[in-house]
């Protein structure tokens, strides 16, 4: 999705920042005055940033060469913005100095390279006086990172979120544009948590973030590993190089601390390597079933279909015995609690607090948030991401497993993306299902019937004889609402597709729209008001 539509994180920056003198920054990191640039003796600057559509006055704005388009032909708008001096390589600063002659400009071989380290300098090492941390992984950084914010938040009194849904900073907060934003936003966002008394970061490293060195500058006490999975090979090319990119975390110039699920083969090398570094202390996790040859492992898992959670035991190499309750359901979840608990105990937490903590942490955007509970009259509604076959099937069968009525499933695909993927999401709901509610996702230039069309061969291919299909061909409100119609007090109804996602795109248009407040109104249409502790905790969403 283009970020274009997302809320601006401009708002968020430290307000009481001392200026740094630019000749200090020119000498640390061996950057030179351009030739014919403006004297930068006399230049303080008070922030970093990398995009001309969020300077602040007094800040230097690094022109970086894009895989598009090289920043500085963005300097001019920068400079007008108020950014007081420009850090760029020699091409850069031919640009800005022809656009803007005078300007201060310092050059470097590789700005993307020197901007992290250079903004966590100017922002005063924000990481290094937080409680931080950073997931990394294929699957399950938000949860993981929601669970950990909510046990930080308990032991220490707050915690800011950086990841995939937002940019938490105390009471502000904003929609997250991606999963891992560039170093100086990030720099500037745990300066503003130090400023505001917020004490501790949650942290979601992307990949691609971690190719692109915006975790560069950034140390954090403990850094987690989930899983690995076939995903984003477009931009790494190979696994190897997947992992080799999620590696770069786990390096003693990003964490202190690594805690590792070695519940895939990608993993155990992981760790293999990890271990190999005497500057970093490493835990293992096992959260499936396996042999008990790790430093932690989980047993005992089991489903309640009571209150939607799993509990389970997690061993510990000190002989501990946590009894825990993931509030989420499936197995997968069982993975994001338990590397959430190792790393929040890694971090100073008591084990007590942090599984209390951890049996509140339901409501997650989007991420099987519960927005009603079953409790005899109501059913049981839930909003889910799941976008993929594979977290289809996951998902489904998490849900099937408290459902002791129907499974009710409102659901479509993307258009212009991925074809192959909507039959088999069909198929898929159509195995695990009772019901099937066919709507649109994010139907962008494509006609939605095509889109639903695809998804019903699927569902025909697998089950011919069920009758149970709807179709909601006006608006996916509607299709949540006839779902929640559908659910009686044994039933479940999930919407999966969108979680927290605040838009949907249809022609060229991004329409505000998110499936829990819809979700939430129709459940209090039908059966009366949804009391605060009902649902989760505090909803976000
Ligand atoms: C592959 C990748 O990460 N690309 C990022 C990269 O784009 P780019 O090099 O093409 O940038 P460009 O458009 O050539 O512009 C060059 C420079 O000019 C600046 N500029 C550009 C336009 C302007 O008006 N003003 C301005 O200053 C840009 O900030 C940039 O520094 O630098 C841009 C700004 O710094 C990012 O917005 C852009 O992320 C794009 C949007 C993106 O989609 N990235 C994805 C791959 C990503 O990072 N995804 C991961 C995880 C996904 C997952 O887990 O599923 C994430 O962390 O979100
Ligand atoms: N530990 C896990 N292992 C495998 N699948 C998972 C795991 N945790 C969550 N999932 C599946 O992945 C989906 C996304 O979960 P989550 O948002 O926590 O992951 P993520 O890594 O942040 O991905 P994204 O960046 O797409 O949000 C969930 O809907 C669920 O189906």
């Amino acid at each position: 999705m283009s970020n274009h539509a997302y809320e601006s994180a401009a708002a968020l920056r430290p307000h009481r920042l001392e200026p740094t003198a630019l000749s200090e920054l020119a000498g640390r990191f061996g950057l030179a005055v351009a030739p014919g640039a403006g004297g930068v003796e006399r230049v303080s600057v008070v922030g970093v940033s990398v995009d001309s559509s969020d300077v602040a006055a007094g800040e230097l704005f690094t022109a970086i060469p894009g895989f598009k388009r090289h920043g500085a032909e963005f300097a001019a708008q920068a400079v007008d913005a108020g950014a007081v001096a420009v850090l760029t390589d020699a091409a850069g600063a031919e640009i800005v100095l022809r656009d803007r002659p005078g300007t201060p400009v310092l050059v470097t071989e590789d700005p993307r390279a020197v901007v992290g380290p250079l903004a966590a300098e100017v922002y005063r090492h924000p990481s290094e006086r937080l409680t931080a941390t950073a997931v990394t992984g294929t699957n399950g950084k938000t949860t993981t990172s929601y669970f950990v914010e909510a046990i930080l938040a308990a032991h220490l009194g707050g915690c800011m979120l950086a990841g995939t849904v937002e940019l938490r900073v105390g009471e502000q907060h904003v929609e997250s544009p991606r999963t891992t934003v560039e170093a100086p936003v990030l720099q500037r966002l745990m300066a503003l948590a130090l400023e505001e008394g917020v004490p501790a970061a949650s942290l979601e490293a992307s990949s691609q973030a971690l190719d692109l060195r915006r975790m560069d500058g950034t140390v954090v006490e403990v850094a987690g590993f989930t899983n690995l999975q076939r995903d984003h090979l477009d931009y790494h090319e190979t696994m190897e190089r997947y992992l080799e990119a999620k590696a770069i975390l786990f390096t003693p110039e990003h964490a202190r601390r690594a805690v590792v699920c070695v519940d895939d083969e990608w993993g155990v090398r992981l760790a293999e390597k990890v271990a190999s570094d005497a500057a970093l202390q490493l835990d293992r996790v096992r959260a499936y079933p396996g042999e008990a040859d790790t430093d932690w492992f989980v047993t005992d898992a089991a489903v309640s279909m009571t209150d939607s959670a799993t509990t389970f035991v997690l061993h510990g190499p000190e002989g501990e015995e946590i009894a825990a309750s993931c509030p989420l359901p499936g197995l997968v979840n069982v993975q994001n609690a338990a590397l959430a608990l190792v790393m929040t105990i890694r971090a100073g937490v008591p084990a007590a607090t942090a599984v209390e903590a951890l049996s509140q942490a339901h409501n997650i955007p989007g991420r099987m948030q519960r927005i009603s509970q079953r409790d005899g009259e109501r059913g049981l509604c839930i909003v889910d991401f799941a976008h993929t076959p594979d977290a289809m099937r996951l998902t489904l069968e998490a849900v099937r497993a408290i459902t002791p009525g129907r499974l009710i499933v409102v659901f479509s695909s993307d258009g212009d993306r991925d074809h192959g993927k909507r039959p088999m999401l069909g198929a898929v709901a159509a195995e695990l299902a009772d019901v099937l509610v066919l709507t649109d996702e994010n139907p962008r230039s494509e006609d939605p019937q095509t889109i639903r069309d695809a998804i019903l061969e699927g569902v025909r291919s697998v089950r011919p004889d069920l009758h149970d299909v709807e179709q909601v061909t006006t608006w996916r409100g509607d299709a949540v609402k006839r779902g929640v119609e559908l659910c009686g007090p044994e039933d479940t109804v999930i919407v999966t597709g969108k979680g927290h996602e605040p838009f949907l795109e249809i022609g060229g248009e991004f329409i505000r729209y998110n499936d829990a407040p819809v979700m939430r109104e129709a459940v209090e249409a039908k059966w009366g008001p949804i009391a605060s502790d009902a649902a989760g905790k505090g909803s976000r969403a």
